[in-house]
């Protein structure tokens, strides 16, 4: 049977990476998706500027809509202190049993709390569920027209206090018009857009940094 692009993902960290070195997965990643097979990670370019985010915040508590096969995840459960909460959602049950192995490979399971559904269903259900009060920082990477609607959903469920950080991937390509046009004119957000690249290509992408004034 023929394997999936994540298999053959999963396999390059397998092969190449260190068991229990995050910066060795991430490496491994960015190699095979730069040179063998792209792949929708955040990668490298983005991957700085998203470490540069998480590393101001330290953040306690932490929420990435669209996990795939875990590379941002590791990326972000790497910098993070002990006791950090960290859910990460995947709505593909294939992506989502590749990304675990990656985490686990990464030696970072103990840190990521990884749950399989959609945005929509889950987001009003993780306060009771997890005991989270608000999140200090959430990651948007998952599907670029549920940006907008999780957003306003998150408000509604007091998922956000004063002062949390929204990240949101793509906002350039492959685009979220709705979700910008919103949050850079809300006086509820404080944005900045830092311009990149699509990962791992020469394709003009970014990052949305929103800060929720409440
Ligand atoms: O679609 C992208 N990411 C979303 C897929 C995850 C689906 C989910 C829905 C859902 C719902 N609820 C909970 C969890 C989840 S996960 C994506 C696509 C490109 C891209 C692709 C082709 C191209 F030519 C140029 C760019 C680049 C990127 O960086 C991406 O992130
Ligand atoms: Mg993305």
């Amino acid at each position: 049977t023929q394997s999936t692009r994540p298999q053959r993902l999963l396999s390059a960290v397998q092969k190449n990476a260190t068991r229990g070195d995050p910066c060795s997965v991430v490496r491994a990643i960015d190699d095979f998706c730069r040179h063998k097979e792209w792949a929708m990670n955040v990668g490298d370019e983005k991957g700085c500027i998203l470490d540069s985010v998480v590393s101001e915040m330290n953040p306690a508590a932490v929420l990435e809509l669209g996990t795939y096969c875990g590379y941002s995840t590791v990326r972000i459960a790497r910098l993070l202190p002990p006791d950090a909460k960290f859910i990460t959602l995947e709505f593909n049950p294939g992506f989502a049993a590749i990304a675990r192995q990656v985490i686990a490979w990464a030696g970072l399971e103990e840190k990521v709390q990884l749950v399989e559904g959609a945005s929509g269903d889950w987001i009003p259900k993780i306060k009771e569920q997890f005991g989270i009060k608000t999140f200090d920082l959430v990651f948007l990477d998952h599907w670029k027209d549920r940006y907008l609607p999780d957003t306003k959903l998150m408000e509604e469920c007091g998922l956000l206090r004063k002062g949390s950080v929204l990240l949101a991937d793509n906002v350039i390509c492959p685009g979220t018009p709705d979700y910008l046009e919103y949050i850079r004119s809300s006086p509820k957000y404080e944005s900045r857009y830092f311009k990149s690249h699509l990962e791992y290509t020469k394709v003009e992408d970014g990052l949305e940094k929103s800060i929720f004034l409440g």
